[in-house]
């Protein structure tokens, strides 16, 4: 008998790479002569939550708004969802969520009658994939303001306005979602359950790009961090990828015989194997790296003594 069975085709086969959602090559920026923007390049995944930090005026917000198509830019490539955000049209802006300043002027409104409002633009964008807009009382639980919904604007707490903030900017089921820092103001609560609702949002597949000062937010929060310093991309990766590159040897300390030890190393692997295979007692082991904050302070403090 003869197989019917035919060798896969390895090309259709082969898993697809998704295409990145955001990819940004040799952007560059300036206003008059001055150049804020020198070339940069990175991409964003499905999924991923990306962190932009730098200095003050080192350029986050201005591309930001270049990937949202508020602001155009002065060279270099740009693609926002396969779209250049310099050419994309409602359908394409409708996939986008972006979180703006607070809605100080609709005070009088009430906090559901808002998020109807503003979900009603969203209706014709639905796709068979994508309910759009998010269900009032789905979004108002998810953002954790339930209780809030009949009240104006005006009667809401700083956080909670925030939270409005945010629903406001994931009400059309945004596949992207860019914030620019969106924690100032919030207090320690306020902050963890605002990173937990990004990290439900991202698992659900929604992308990420938020800028910020905090870095313990950054930390927490980010798959990736893109450190802008100079006009440039100064460091990239996840932290514990920045902090093997940039954070030199790590500090190993432990207890042994009642003694403390310490010793720097680049392996940290390595060596706490070979000081188990030493046959030494080993107690309170504990293992130190640069975080974050050291990392990004000496990167920040390099860039600025180049220029
Ligand atoms: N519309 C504009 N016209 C002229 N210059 C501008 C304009 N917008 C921003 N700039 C300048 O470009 C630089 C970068 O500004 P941008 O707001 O992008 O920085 P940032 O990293 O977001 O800063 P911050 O952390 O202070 O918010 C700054 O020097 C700023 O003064």
């Amino acid at each position: 008998m003869t197989s019917t069975l035919t060798a896969p085709d390895p090309v259709r086969t082969a898993p697809a790479e998704p295409p990145p959602v955001v990819r940004v090559s040799g952007l560059r920026m300036s206003y008059g002569t001055q150049q804020v923007l020198r070339g940069i390049d990175f991409t964003i995944t499905q999924g991923q939550i990306v962190a932009l930090l730098g200095p003050n005026g080192a350029g986050k917000s201005t591309t930001i708004e270049i990937l949202e198509g508020f602001r155009l830019r002065s060279a270099g490539e740009v693609s926002v969802l396969g779209v250049d955000p310099a050419r994309g049209d409602e359908a394409w802006r409708a996939r986008l969520g972006i979180v703006l300043q607070s809605w100080r002027d609709h005070g009088k409104w009430r906090v559901r009658e808002l998020l109807s409002h503003f979900g009603s633009f969203y209706r014709p964008y639905a796709t068979d994939g994508v309910t759009r807009p998010w269900d009032v009382d789905e979004l108002l639980a998810a953002v954790g303001l339930t209780e809030q919904a009949d009240k104006p604007i005006a009667a809401l707490s700083g956080g909670q306005r925030r939270r409005l903030d945010i629903a406001v900017g994931i009400v059309g089921r945004p596949e992207v979602l860019f914030l620019d820092e969106p924690t100032v103001g919030f207090d320690p609560q306020a902050r963890q359950e605002f990173h937990e609702l990004l990290r439900t949002l991202a698992d659900a597949r929604m992308t990420i790009l938020l800028t910020t000062h905090d870095l313990h937010e950054a930390e927490k929060l980010a798959d990736q961090v893109l450190i802008l310093a100079g006009g440039r991309i100064a460091a990239r990766g996840t932290v514990a990828e920045l902090a093997r590159e940039f954070g030199g040897e790590a500090e190993v300390t432990w207890t042994s015989g009642g003694r403390a030890h310490s010793a720097r190393t680049a392996d940290v692997s390595a060596f706490v194997r070979q000081l188990i295979q030493d046959g030494a007692e080993v107690d309170d082991l504990r293992v130190h790296r640069a975080g974050l904050e050291e990392i990004y302070l000496s990167m920040v403090a390099g860039e600025e003594a180049k220029r």
